[in-house]
């Protein structure tokens, strides 16, 4: 196994006294090369699970490895993609995709001439001179992936990379996503709220439950031999992640909205977009 968790705890000091725990005793493996999602309520520490394994901050208790090395610091093995792109609104694209290769020192004829081929494999080639604010949304989140696939990671975290965007382009960057990932064989851990997202993306989808967070189950998606997943597969797949995550939204909605709840079993329901649960 390549990333590996072993009964991973995350508190968190609230008060001088009181101590959130947010993620209990999570374990789970994940192979080399697999592209994994993780869905769950809001709030169960999903993005907390991604900065632990980034190295970005530390587990309270348990085992973080990466190939039999336990995680301790980030690492250039490990990078994350968040929501927002967070590019520097000041730097030319190239600039954008550059900035860590500089920072670690690489030369800056093979900075650009590496980052001039993610931005090739990201189709913006013909935007290298361009700056973020001349970018659309989608264009600006395909820079910040080539920002991280530049780092030449062995594992890409991606924390609803997608969120904020439409349909369509997110429909896009989908199917862009899965080209660099057939193409660059890297791990991706990828956490949304969108559980068709997550179906239609991994080969593997981990469901959490709600605080502290921990594994409830993990779906194996199937696909065929040239690597599609059929229709009917998909959505019966949907059908049970929706399922597992009921009980669980069940849980948040009871504690958030006390006695103005009102939730029949059964009533949850997807948008057309397969989103859901990220209003709780
Ligand atoms: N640095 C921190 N200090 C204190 N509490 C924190 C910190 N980071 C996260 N938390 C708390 O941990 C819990 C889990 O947060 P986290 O962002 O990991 O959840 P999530 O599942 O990613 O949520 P969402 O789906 O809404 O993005 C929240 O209650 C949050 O307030």
């Amino acid at each position: 196994m390549y990333l590996t968790l072993k009964g991973v705890e995350k508190s968190f000091q609230h008060n001088t006294n009181d101590k959130l725990k947010v993620l209990d005793d999570i374990s789970f493996d994940i192979e080399k090369g697999q592209f994994v999602s993780i869905v769950g309520p809001s709030g169960c520490g999903k993005s907390t699970l991604l900065y632990l394994i980034s190295g970005l901050d530390k587990a309270t208790k348990g085992k973080i490895e990466v190939a039999g090395e336990p995680v301790n610091n980030p690492g250039p093995d490990r990078v994350v993609v968040f929501q927002e792109d967070g590019l520097f609104p000041w730097a030319t694209v190239l600039d954008n995709v550059m900035y860590g290769l500089l920072l670690k020192k690489t030369p800056k004829k093979e900075a650009e001439q590496k980052a001039k081929e993610m931005l090739k494999l990201v189709h913006l080639s013909n935007y290298a001179g361009a700056y973020p604010h001349q970018l659309s949304g989608g264009m600006k989140h395909r820079v910040s992936i080539a920002r991280a696939l530049v780092m030449d990671p062995d594992i890409l975290l991606m924390d609803e990379p997608f969120a904020a965007l439409d349909e369509q382009t997110r429909m896009t960057l989908h199917h862009e996503l899965l080209e660099i990932w057939r193409r660059t064989k890297v791990t991706v851990l990828f956490v949304t709220h969108n559980i068709r997202e997550a179906v239609l993306l991994s080969q593997k989808v981990i469901v959490m439950g709600t605080r502290p967070g921990k594994i409830k189950t993990a779906f194996t998606v199937q696909t065929t031999q040239d690597g599609v997943t059929p229709d009917s597969i998909t959505l019966d797949l949907e059908q049970k992640i929706l399922a597992a995550l009921e009980e669980e939204m069940e849980k948040v909605l009871r504690e958030e909205l006390g006695d103005d709840y009102s939730f029949k079993t059964g009533s949850v329901h997807r948008d057309s977009s397969g989103d859901m649960g990220s209003g709780i």
